[in-house]
C-alpha cells in the first residue's frame, strides 16, 4: 500500500448560506489505497467533507490538496439511496455514466458487462430495479460507480439501509473489490462495527463545529475474515471508537 496522499484537506471550514458552521479546522490526510471511515454524530459534517471532496461545493476556507493530477483523479460517488431509474433495466442503470460521457457502444457494453460480473449481478441485467431485493438495488448502484474505473470512491453510508446480514456480505464483497482494485475509498458510516470492519482507519468526527478528534489505526491485515469478526481484537477496536464516540457526545 502506498503512503503517498491522495488527498489532503488542510484547515478546511464549512459555512452554509444560512449560517451553518459544518465544518471548522478540519484536517485530514488521506494517502492512496486506504480505506478510510468517518464516524460521528448525525449533523457533524460527514456528507459535507465527501461532497467538498467531490467538487459539490467549496470550502469556506482552507484547502484541498491533492496527489494525483487532475486528469488522472476518477472519483464516484455511492449514496445511501440506490437511486435507480425505476424505468430502465439493470444493464441501462449502470451504463447511464458510460452514455453522460459518450464511451462509445462497444466499449461501454464491455464495462457494463465487467461491472455486473464485479458485483455478481450478470444474471439480472436485464432485470428492473421493481424485481430486486434492497441488496441487489445497492449492488447496482455500485456497479454503476465501479463502471467509470474510478481510483476514488466516496461512500455515503451506502449499506445504512440494509439489513445486517445483506450489510454484512455486501462488507465483504467491497473488501474483496478494494484488495483487487486498491481505490482510494471514504467510507461514511453510523455502523461502529461496519467501520472497524472494513478500515485501515477511523476517524471519529466531533459536532458543534465538524471537526475530526480521533484517528484510530485499524492494525489488522486483510483479508480480513469472519474469525476477525469475532475476535477479542475487533472487540476492542469497537469499543475504543465507541467510547471516542461517546465523548464527543459530552
Ligand atoms: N445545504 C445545506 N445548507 C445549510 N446547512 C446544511 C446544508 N447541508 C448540510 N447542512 C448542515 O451542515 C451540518 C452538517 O451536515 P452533514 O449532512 O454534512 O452532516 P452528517 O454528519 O453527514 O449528518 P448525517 O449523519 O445526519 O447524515 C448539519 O448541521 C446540516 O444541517
Amino acid at each position: 500500500m502506498s503512503n503517498h496522499p491522495a488527498i489532503t484537506l488542510h484547515q478546511i471550514s464549512k459555512v452554509y448560506a444560512n449560517g451553518t458552521v459544518a465544518l471548522q479546522d478540519l484536517n485530514l490526510e488521506i494517502p492512496a489505497a486506504q480505506f478510510i471511515s468517518l464516524v460521528g454524530a448525525s449533523g457533524c459534517g460527514k456528507s459535507t467533507v465527501l461532497r467538498l471532496i467531490a467538487g459539490l461545493g467549496k470550502v469556506s476556507s482552507g484547502n484541498i490538496n491533492w496527489g494525483i493530477p487532475q486528469a488522472a483523479r476518477k472519483l464516484a460517488f455511492v449514496f445511501q439511496d440506490a437511486a435507480l431509474m425505476p424505468w430502465a433495466t439493470v444493464r441501462e442503470n449502470i451504463r447511464l455514466p458510460l452514455k453522460l460521457a459518450r464511451v462509445p457502444k462497444q466499449d461501454a457494453q464491455n464495462l457494463v458487462q465487467q461491472a455486473l460480473a464485479l458485483v455478481g449481478l450478470t444474471n439480472f441485467a436485464d432485470s428492473y430495479p421493481r424485481q430486486l431485493s434492497g441488496g441487489m438495488k445497492m449492488r447496482v448502484s455500485i456497479a454503476r460507480a465501479l463502471v467509470t474505473q474510478p481510483n476514488i470512491l466516496l461512500m455515503d453510508e451506502p449499506f445504512g439501509a440494509l439489513d445486517e446480514i445483506t450489510r454484512s456480505k455486501l462488507n465483504s464483497d467491497l473488501l474483496d473489490l478494494w484488495q483487487k482494485y486498491h481505490w482510494t475509498v471514504v467510507f461514511v458510516t453510523h455502523n461502529i462495527y461496519e467501520a472497524v470492519y472494513l478500515s485501515n482507519r477511523v476517524l471519529v468526527m466531533g459536532i458543534n463545529p465538524g471537526r475530526v478528534v480521533a484517528d484510530i489505526a485499524i492494525d489488522v491485515p486483510y483479508p480480513r475474515d469472519e474469525e476477525f469478526r469475532t475476535s477479542v481484537l475487533y472487540n476492542e477496536y469497537c469499543r475504543k471508537v465507541a467510547r471516542c464516540l461517546a465523548e464527543t457526545m459530552n
